[in-house]
């Protein structure tokens, strides 16, 4: 199913404002068929990325292809909907395109919400209006589906669903998805890649941490190990507001090194640093550290 040509690409590619680097040397690549989750603290530049790749940001250094033609199918991480009017699903459907009755027939069944059309938008669940925002998106059948945080408002076993729904949709339409992880550090096992912004690419890699204890299996089901894998990286870097890195020997450089792990950032966000990268797994499932990850190392260094 994927070609060897990306849909989107970014060759060493950032975004500087006011002095500073939001995002710098990001390289990335979807191609069709493919699945790539950017995860990272709040403020490492992941919707800048994603903006960059869509081509609604342009890269102040490095570069942004995408293929001649491209459609994309978008799930925004907010919406500014006037909740105090009503709107239906089906209406909703035609907010941001022009999809025909058989597509809008065909993306709401796809999603599992075909019983819905007629519900009034703000009275649906978490997970059913990700689900309607999802119905919107793969409506006219895009080459690329880009998903930003598409398990909010959605308890844990709603995001298995959902992965699990993103996967086959993947597999019906034979998109490329890029997906946009906020605050998770639990990713979809079908995740072909993740890649680990924090100002840059810190680590990417396919996501192999299993799940595995009883409690874990208890809690999600038979299947949750096979949706839901952790990522592990280890903090040994800061990047700094001038775009330079510093070392955990103090030393500064340009960029980080080949095989650099996690890092700080060197601005005012509260990113966490210290938090177990594991926390969202009940007790007893693996933890960071007991599992390996391959292709570690910023491919910017
Ligand atoms: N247009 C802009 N001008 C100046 N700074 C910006 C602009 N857009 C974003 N930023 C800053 O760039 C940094 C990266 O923002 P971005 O939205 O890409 O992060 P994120 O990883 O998606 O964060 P979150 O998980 O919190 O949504 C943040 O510090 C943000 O405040």
């Amino acid at each position: 199913m994927a070609t060897n040509t990306p849909l989107i690409s970014l060759t060493h590619a950032g975004v500087e404002r006011a002095g500073r680097w939001l995002v710098r040397g990001v390289d990335l690549a979807v191609s069709q068929g493919e699945i790539v989750t950017l995860i990272g603290p709040n403020g490492s530049g992941k919707s800048t990325t994603a903006k960059m790749a869509l081509g609604v940001m342009k890269p102040d250094a490095g570069s942004a292809q995408r293929a001649p033609g491209l459609k994309v199918g978008y799930v925004p991480q907010k919406l500014s909907i006037d909740w105090t009017l009503p709107l239906t699903v089906a209406r909703f459907m035609h907010l941001t395109g022009t999809p025909t009755a058989n597509q809008v027939d065909h993306a709401l069944a796809a999603t599992g919400i075909a019983h819905l059309a007629q519900s009034e938008v703000r009275n649906l669940s978490g997970g059913e209006f990700q689900r309607a925002m999802l119905a919107r998106a793969i409506a006219r059948k895009p080459d690329l589906l880009v998903l930003d945080e598409p398990v909010q408002g959605v308890d844990f076993t709603g995001e298995i669903a959902l992965y699990d729904l993103i996967k086959r949709i993947r597999d019906d339409i034979g998109c490329g998805v890029l997906l946009i992880s906020h605050d998770l550090h639990v990713v979809m096992a079908a995740t072909d890649r993740v890649i680990c912004l924090n100002g840059h690419v810190c680590c990417q890699g396919s996501p192999v941490a299993v799940a595995s204890s009883e409690e874990y299996r208890r809690l999600f089901g038979g299947r949750a190990d096979a949706t839901l894998a952790v990522y592990e990286h280890n903090h040994d870097h800061t990047h700094l507001a001038d775009g330079t890195v510093r070392h955990a020997d103090g030393s500064v450089t340009e960029h980080c090194h080949p095989g650099d792990g996690h890092h700080d950032h060197g601005h005012d966000h509260n990113h966490g640093h210290d938090h177990d990268h594991g926390h969202h797994l009940p007790p007893g499932a693996l933890k960071p550290g007991t599992a390996s990850t391959t292709g570690a190392g910023g491919s910017n260094a």
